[in-house]
């Protein structure tokens, strides 16, 4: 199994097996994710986890042995598209995407980590922009997000340097929402962080992602505003909705005793 699928309390986790090759992203690795993404969209969750496996590689990146028989303009255009559409999934994906760097996020792998819209990482973990290195440049949607997420100096600099950031350094310019401390258990962090999502219904998160996605995209401002209305008043007329009120009210009432 190429990707595998755990599902609790509110969090379904996606885990890149491939830890031999360091999660590198194959053609067959990235379907497999693409069709657990499409499998999963609809089932009753708050956040999505996406992780590699083993304690080396969150994903090494594209496949270099693999895609080293792309060797033309039009097949490298395909496959550009192809991964990057995957990598869309997770960027349109109905609740927030929390991607788990267990190691290192290189290349494509460091793309995939983008798509997400939040990262946390092990304290060991590296982010690296390499494909300057290897005399290209970004290809799956990576480069957009990069600037983004960073601003145009910044982004610039780690693309034009191939430089590889750990995680403090990264956490410091606001690529990772959180590093685990030393010493601390990776899965412990990732439950302890992902906690605080999952606390929330699921309606609640997908009205947020879809402000997330919509911020992202650079919608119009109307269409998201829009968006916040219709997701707005469905959470407001929901029982959640009535019931945290009520147990809100029951706090209140308790604190004025
Ligand atoms: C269009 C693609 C482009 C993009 O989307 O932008 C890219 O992603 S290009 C790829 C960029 N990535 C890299 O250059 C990283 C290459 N890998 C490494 O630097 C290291 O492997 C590592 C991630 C730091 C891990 O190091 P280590 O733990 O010491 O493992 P090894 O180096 O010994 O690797 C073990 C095993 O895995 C194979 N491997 C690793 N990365 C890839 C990869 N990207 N593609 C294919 N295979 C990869 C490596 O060859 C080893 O295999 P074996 O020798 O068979 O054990």
């Amino acid at each position: 199994m190429l990707v595998a699928k755990t599902h609790k309390s509110g969090v379904v986790t996606l885990t890149l097996c491939r830890a031999a090759k360091r999660n590198a992203l194959s053609g067959a690795l990235i379907e497999a994710l693409g069709t657990r993404l499409d499998a999963t969209r609809d089932e009753d969750m708050a956040v999505l986890v996406v992780r590699g496996d083993g304690d080396r590689a969150f994903a090494s990146g594209g496949d270099l042995d693999e895609l080293s028989a792309i060797r033309t303009v039009e097949a490298a255009a395909d496959m550009s598209h192809r991964f990057r559409a995957v990598l869309e999934k997770l960027r349109s994906f109905p609740v927030p995407v929390i991607a788990a760097l267990n190691g290192d996020a290189f290349g494509g792998g460091a793309e995939l980590a983008m798509a997400c819209d939040l990262r946390i990482a092990a304290g060991h973990a590296r982010i690296g922009f390499l494909q300057g290195k290897l005399a290209i440049s970004t290809a799956w949607g990576g480069g957009p997000d990069l600037f983004a997420a960073l601003g145009i100096s910044r982004a610039l600099r780690l693309l034009g340097r191939a430089e590889i950031l750990s995680a403090p350094c990264a956490r410091e310019w606001g690529l990772l929402d959180a590093v685990a401390d030393d010493g601390q258990p990776f899965e412990a962090f990732v439950d302890a962080y992902v906690a605080g999502f999952s606390e929330r219904t699921p309606d609640v998160m997908r009205a947020f992602k879809a402000l997330a996605h919509a911020a992202r995209i650079g919608a119009p401002r109307d269409a998201a505003l829009a968006l916040e209305t219709k997701h707005f008043a469905r959470t407001w007329a929901d029982d959640a909705h009535w019931a945290a009120v009520e147990a809100s009210l029951g706090r209140a009432g308790k604190v004025q005793e």
